[in-house]
């Protein structure tokens, strides 16, 4: 049970991903990136793995605060050392961010489920083993047949529908492109959408993440007439009072805090201003599996639901063991690729999803990424 070794492989992947000037994904020609693999072995040669940039798990974190934390001590007191881990951010120079603990935790959560062949979300005690997908669209662009106009939002929207999906949510268009941002076309997209896939497929929106409280009021306010879900990060989610004011003058929930620092403890807030209607939590975004479900018990404490950010099946884990959640976000998707290829490093999908819209959580042992490490291993960054 004891941790001996907490190591890194960084491999090459092809990926048809390309991000923009503010970080949004887009597609273009198939690239190399590298990706990285943390390792983290116990004494009697079982491993628990995560995947993350190489830059969150770089050798200065590693030697510097996860060894220091991890080796020689038991791995199942995943708490205590997530608190401990937790404790070294604040004297870290901001180097040691939420994302590496999330790295961490994952990969201790894969650890305990491979010791025990048990996957994640029952050891954690499972509310379901399937959840509605709702898929999530990349941000607009301006690519000839992509998502350049409302009707091509549309046009999208209605593929995906026979896809099996019950549930759409739009990222729409943002800086870099050129005439973005705009609450007019934003609001025609996603009447586009209503228009193509009809009154009950249920739509949501992930806005520009910078409009002012007049923007998002006059953005919401459309939305309520389209029977939209609800809104999300349409402002600077520093300003949580600018989100007290949206939501006491929004009928349409609002949903958050995605971005914002603060883990579990910033989340309580929010709630307790009534700066949000729906809670928002993520894996990478609050430092872990741990404290995403500190995330989910806390909602529902206050009778809320709590939507958890983004795909793979560290987050898959959290939607199955909670029932005050309706969705597992399957994305980022665009009409110029084919989310179910996966990815080159992975035998199978973290996160298949049947013609009824329902993502099976993987069954296999730990998190339950179908790792090829003969792949990893032959294509290692020297
Ligand atoms: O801001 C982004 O890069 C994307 O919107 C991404 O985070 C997306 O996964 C999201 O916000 N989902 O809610
Ligand atoms: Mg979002």
């Amino acid at each position: 049970m004891i941790i001996t070794d907490v190591s890194v492989k960084t491999f090459l992947t092809t990926t048809r991903r390309h991000s923009d000037s503010a970080g949004h994904a887009h597609p273009g020609p198939a690239h190399q990136v590298q990706q990285a693999m943390l390792i983290i072995r116990t004494e009697d040669g079982h491993e628990g793995y995560s995947f993350t940039a190489p830059e969150i798990v770089r050798p200065h974190l590693i030697d510097k605060f996860v060894k220091k934390v991890l080796i020689g001590q038991d791995h199942r007191d995943r708490e205590r050392l997530w608190q401990d881990l937790a404790h070294w951010q604040r004297g870290s120079a901001a180097q040691l961010t939420d994302r590496t603990l999330a790295a961490v935790d994952v990969a201790l959560w894969d650890l305990a489920g491979r010791t025990l062949n048990q996957p994640v979300h029952k050891l954690i005690g499972a509310y379901r083993d399937k959840v509605r997908a709702y898929g999530s669209v990349m941000c607009g662009d301006e690519l000839e047949g992509g998502l350049a106009t409302p009707e091509d939002y549309g046009r999208f929207a209605e593929k995906l529908v026979k896809r099996g999906y019950k549930g759409i949510k739009l990222h729409t268009w943002m800086p870099p492109v050129s005439w973005a941002p705009d609450v007019k076309m934003d609001i025609k997209a996603c009447a586009a959408v209503r228009e193509a896939v009809g009154p009950d497929i249920h739509l949501m929106i992930d806005a520009f993440h910078w409009y002012s409280r007049v923007d998002s009021l006059e953005l919401g306010r459309g939305l309520e007439k389209l029977g939209f879900d609800w809104i999300e990060e349409s402002m600077d989610e520093q300003s949580m009072s600018s989100y007290k004011w949206l939501a006491d003058n929004l009928d349409i929930p609002v949903l958050g805090p995605e971005s914002a620092a603060g883990k579990h403890w910033h989340r309580a807030e929010w709630i307790t201003s009534g700066a949000v209607d729906i809670l928002r939590t993520g894996v990478n975004d609050v430092g872990g599996i741990t404290p995403a479900l500190k995330t989910m018990r806390l909602a529902e404490s206050f009778g809320m639901d709590c939507e958890v950010h983004g795909n793979t099946a560290m987050n898959l884990h959290v939607v199955a063991s909670a029932k005050n959640c309706r969705w597992y976000e399957r994305g980022l998707l665009h009409p110029f690729l084919e989310y179910d290829d996966g990815f080159d490093y992975l035998n199978s999908l973290s996160d298949p999803m049947d013609e009824d819209g329902f993502v099976h959580v993987p069954d296999r042992p730990g998190i339950g990424e179908d790792i090829n490490f003969d792949f990893i291993d032959n294509n290692l960054v020297k």
